[in-house]
């Protein structure tokens, strides 16, 4: 038996390189510094219950992307949500709504995750520093001074600055992953007891340090013991306050907050913040995914496409198909 690949990042891109990879009859074996997969799609478990931190839904525009949607929809892994929409621009909030389709996992966002991993092989806790060449194989180095392999090719699914470390063995990829910018993220998130009285469950909003707010149990199948709301801050507030304590980071957003949504907003009975410090690619690129086929090293993530979840998963196909055809 040839050794298997390993994926480095169990995010929406390296799961979806994995999932090809599998349906193409090969072994995988997959790493991730977490403690359980979905990266940015991650869901925190929390005295309100589960609450989306990262990506909130994400839309399918893409064809192949599409088709996918619809079988996990029928899974049950993921559903429509309907929010009623807002704006807030110019210190006014109004009604947004719009034709737009959008999913998010159920009963959680990372519930897609963890079901695309499946009964895959996974080292979880497990932090990559080291991608290695051996006389005929590639190893692992991790945090603890482990070594894993051997392995017959590596796909890096982290994000870029992580990327840009591992794939040292290509410095042109490196290169390309380092050349790639993220803006961070200060997330949020508030739960009451008490319902806010407000029809508000999803608002985009401008001229504020916010820039989306949603109500969490508004999504489908979601706990609804407290009204929860994620509130996340711009990228350029986020980059402004990237080093302010978490607490004073809930004082400043919730003072936004309540200046905005219109109604009485109690002191929460529940609060917590989150910074991603890579949430988003400044801008987006068209690699689809990155190769180096006579290597066997390969590198996969939003930031190769769109910065949003379709991109994860199309870079991922991408990676897997440029693998599987220079086998
Ligand atoms: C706040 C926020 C809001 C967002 N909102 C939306 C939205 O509404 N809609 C949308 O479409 N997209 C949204 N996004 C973007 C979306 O979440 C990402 O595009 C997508 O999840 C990226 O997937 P990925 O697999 O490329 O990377 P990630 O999800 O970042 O996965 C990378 C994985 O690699 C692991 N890793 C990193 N380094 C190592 C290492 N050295 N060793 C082992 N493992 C490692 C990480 O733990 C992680 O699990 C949002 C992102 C954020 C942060
Ligand atoms: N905070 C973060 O780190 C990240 C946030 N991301 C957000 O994820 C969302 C995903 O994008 P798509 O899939 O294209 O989703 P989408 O089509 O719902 O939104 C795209 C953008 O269009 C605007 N918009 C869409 N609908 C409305 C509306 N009804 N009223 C007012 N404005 C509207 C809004 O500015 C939004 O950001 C976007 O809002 C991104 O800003 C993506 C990646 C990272």
């Amino acid at each position: 038996m040839s050794a298997p690949i390993a994926i480095i990042g169990t995010g929406m891109a390296g799961l979806s390189a994995a999932q090809a990879l599998h349906a193409a009859g090969q072994n995988v074996e997959l790493f991730d510094k977490s403690r359980g997969s979905g990266g940015r799609m991650a869901s925190k478990r929390s005295d309100a219950g589960a609450v989306d931190l990262g990506a909130q839904y994400f839309t399918a525009r893409d064809r192949r992307f599409a088709e996918v949607v619809q079988q996990w929809r029928d899974r049950g892994w993921v559903a429509e949500w309907s929010p009623s929409l807002y704006n807030f621009s110019e210190g006014r909030l109004l009604p947004s709504p719009d034709e737009q389709i959008r999913w998010v996992g159920t009963p959680r966002m990372s519930a897609i995750t963890r079901a695309l991993l499946g009964a895959l092989p996974v080292n979880f806790g497990c932090r990559i520093t080291e991608v290695f060449r051996g006389e005929r194989h590639w190893g692992l180095q991790d945090a603890e001074g482990l070594s894993h392999g051997p392995f017959s090719h590596v796909i890096v699914a982290t994000p870029p600055p992580q990327a840009a470390a591992l794939l040292a063995a290509a410095p042109k990829l490196a290169g390309t992953a380092a050349s790639v910018a993220m803006e961070p993220t200060w997330a949020v998130a508030f739960g009451f007891s008490e319902p806010l009285d407000t029809r508000v469950e999803g608002c985009f909003l401008q001229d504020s340090p916010l820039e989306w707010m949603a109500r969490n149990r508004s999504k489908p199948g979601r706990e609804t013991s407290l009204d929860t709301w994620v509130l996340h801050a711009t990228s350029a507030w986020s980059r402004q306050h990237l080093d302010l304590p978490k607490e004073a980071v809930i004082e400043h957003l919730y003072g936004a907050f309540a200046e905005m949504i219109g109604c009485a907003v109690p002191a929460p009975n529940f609060s917590l913040a989150h910074r991603w410090l890579y949430a988003r690619p400044i801008q987006a690129h068209q690699w689809g995914a990155l190769a180096d086929a006579d290597l066997g090293l390969y590198a996969c993530g939003d930031w190769c496409l769109s910065g949003r979840v379709e991109g994860a998963w199309l870079s991922g196909q991408e990676a897997a198909r440029r693998l599987l055809e220079h086998l």
